[in-house]
């Protein structure tokens, strides 16, 4: 699977991914009404809403983007009628050709970590039967349990050929409480970066590892110590717009083959109607702004790794 997101990115010129985090303030009037009207202002109603809304962003940008990383908790938080609204939108991305990289940050025991692994990524079995669960083509997970808690997903991700984004510096004002402390006079996150380039190395895929890492557009610096620790890994960098992270700031989370990383935006990008100098599109255009937004995004980002020497 990193190789189909590697080749996408190239083929789109386009190292960015459509975060699909809707809440429902982001949601048009009347595409809520609507969901209301049919199911109630219930979790039902709510969850017909963000699928709707959903499929109107990745119709009007699936031909600009390699991925997306829909948000589990934005559907989670509707019980089991967001969940089913999520793998609507895992199911219908996949069936427009993206590349789904699911963002569920889990990581838990051995046991635990292999269930989430076969819920997400993998099959599981029932009787004689396997199936399928949600069927991500990526995870992001969580590595604060250690490596039993990682290498089940990575069995799964052997299996499947598909990929894990590991949290390695993350994009949060407070994210420094626990991953800068200093361990044997190190940072943690560079410690938790050199562990992901090993998992990497041993699980290549020509001449990316489908072991990628998370690191926040919001610590550049860090960044560019983190691309040099972890050369071989997929960088997952969120942060970019809504967070403030900007363009200029990500040279520096790419390699020199102008690869190595992929930059998120969800509300820059699915909340665009909203947002200052796409005013003229309103919220019935909002799909439109949407790829407005992405049309732009992909510019700002391509203009300075042009700029910064990193691409031509
Ligand atoms: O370090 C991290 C890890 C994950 N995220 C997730 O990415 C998006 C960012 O949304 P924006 O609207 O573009 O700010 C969201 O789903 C986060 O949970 C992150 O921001 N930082």
């Amino acid at each position: 699977m990193i190789q189909q997101l590697i080749g996408k990115i190239q083929k789109m010129n386009a190292p960015i991914v459509v975060g699909l985090d809707p809440m429902l303030e982001y949601i048009p009037e009347y595409i809520k009404q609507a969901a209301y009207e049919e199911k109630g202002e219930t979790l039902a109603g709510a969850a017909e809403a963000i699928w709707q809304f959903n499929k109107g962003i990745v119709d009007a940008t699936y031909d600009l983007i390699p991925a997306v990383k829909p948000q589990i908790a934005m559907y989670e938080q509707f019980g089991i009628e967001g969940l089913i609204a999520y793998k609507r939108t895992v199911d219908y991305c996949k069936e427009k050709g993206l590349v789904v990289i699911g963002d569920i940050k889990r990581g838990d025991i051995g046991s635990t970590s292999a269930a989430y692994a076969v819920g997400h990524l993998g099959k599981v079995k029932i009787g004689n039967n396997s199936y399928y669960g949600f069927d991500e083509d990526f995870a992001t997970v969580n590595p604060y349990l250690g490596s039993d808690g990682i290498k089940p997903f990575i069995e799964v991700c052997k299996e499947e050929k598909k990929g894990l984004f590991i949290l390695v510096k993350t994009s949060n004002p407070s994210s420094g409480e626990f991953q800068d402390k200093l361990v044997e006079g190190r940072p943690l996150y560079e410690l938790v970066g050199e562990k992901v380039a090993e998992w990497g190395s041993e699980h290549m895929s020509e001449d990316y590892s489908y072991i990628g890492a998370v690191v926040g557009a919001t610590y550049p610096e860090m960044g560019k110590v983190l691309r040099k620790l972890m050369p071989k890994s997929y960088i997952l960098v969120p942060g970019y717009g809504a967070q403030g992270g900007k363009a200029e700031d990500l040279i520096h989370y790419f390699n020199k083959d102008g690869l190595g990383a992929i930059v998120n935006s969800s509300r820059g990008i699915i909340a665009a109607y909203k947002a200052k100098g796409y005013e003229k599109f309103g919220e019935s255009a909002y799909a439109d702004a949407s790829r407005q937004a992405v049309i732009d995004m992909k510019e700002d980002i391509q203009s300075a790794l042009v700029k910064s020497g990193v691409v031509r």
